[in-house]
């Protein structure tokens, strides 16, 4: 079974343009879950610029499903995982101005760091995941540096997609295999959408989780959240 888990950093996106509380993400990962989500994925970022260290701990206190933070390891983003202790924590690469996630760590060069965060973030009882590109060389780095899981970054699957599908998803084949051989969870994310992730989830059947957030939540403007959330459940049937 593939777990969905709905991230929710664009509704945090429209309440800060305004200041205020409305649309309030508590409530809507509250009803995300309602409505079938079976995790919900927050990105804080150091500006904050859509989900806040606030919203984290908000969410901590309601969210019932996998509860997943994803991020780049600085010392305010370790001390929000030994706070909330969420069920799994994912270590991105981006650098603080990134606009969006756009690569997976090299882990490889960064072997030493990230085997010393993975090892205190496994010792306060979470697991890790470590989001990289569909190459089975990061996926060993990501082995030897303790991750429970790889996400792998699905952005040039998603860009690829509509030209060459058997094309785009190749290199993931090959990533997920090599992960499945080291024992490694695998997730999946970033661009994926309604109409690209049944195709992945076929060829990726050991698939764990994805988690989806912008196109998601673009759906959801006009098929409603409920609707939007089972239509991609379906997806991964
Ligand atoms: C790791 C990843 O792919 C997601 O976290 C994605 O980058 C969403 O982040 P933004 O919502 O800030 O674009
Ligand atoms: N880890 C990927 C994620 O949480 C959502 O990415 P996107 O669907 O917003 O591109």
């Amino acid at each position: 079974m593939t777990k969905l888990s709905v991230n929710i950093n664009k509704i945090a996106t429209l309440r800060n343009s305004r200041g205020a509380d409305n649309p309030n993400v508590v409530k809507t990962a509250l009803d995300a879950e309602r409505f079938g989500a079976e995790g919900i994925t927050v990105h804080p970022r150091p500006d904050e610029r859509h989900i806040t260290y606030q919203d984290v701990l908000d969410l901590n206190e309601v969210v019932t499903t996998e509860f997943n933070i994803e991020g780049y390891p600085d010392a305010r983003f370790m001390e929000i995982i030994h706070r909330v202790k969420p069920a799994q924590a994912t270590l991105v690469p981006d650098p603080p101005t990134a606009i969006t996630s756009n690569a997976g760590w090299d882990t490889l060069t960064h072997q030493d760091f990230l085997k010393e965060i993975c090892a205190e973030i496994k010792a306060a009882g979470v697991r890790v995941s470590i989001f990289v590109d569909p190459d089975p060389k990061m996926v060993e780095g990501a082995k030897a540096c303790g991750a429970d899981r790889i996400e792998l970054y699905t952005e040039p699957y998603a860009a690829n997609y509509q030209a060459d599908r058997d094309k785009a998803v190749a290199d993931y084949v090959q990533a997920a295999e090599k992960a499945v051989a080291l024992g490694l969870g695998i997730n999946a994310g970033h661009d994926l959408d309604a109409e690209n992730l049944k195709f992945l989830k076929e060829k990726l059947p050991q698939l764990d989780e994805v988690s989806i957030g912008h196109a998601l939540i673009c759906d959801a403007l006009y098929q409603g959240l409920e609707n939007t959330i089972q239509i991609y459940l379906r997806q991964l049937k």
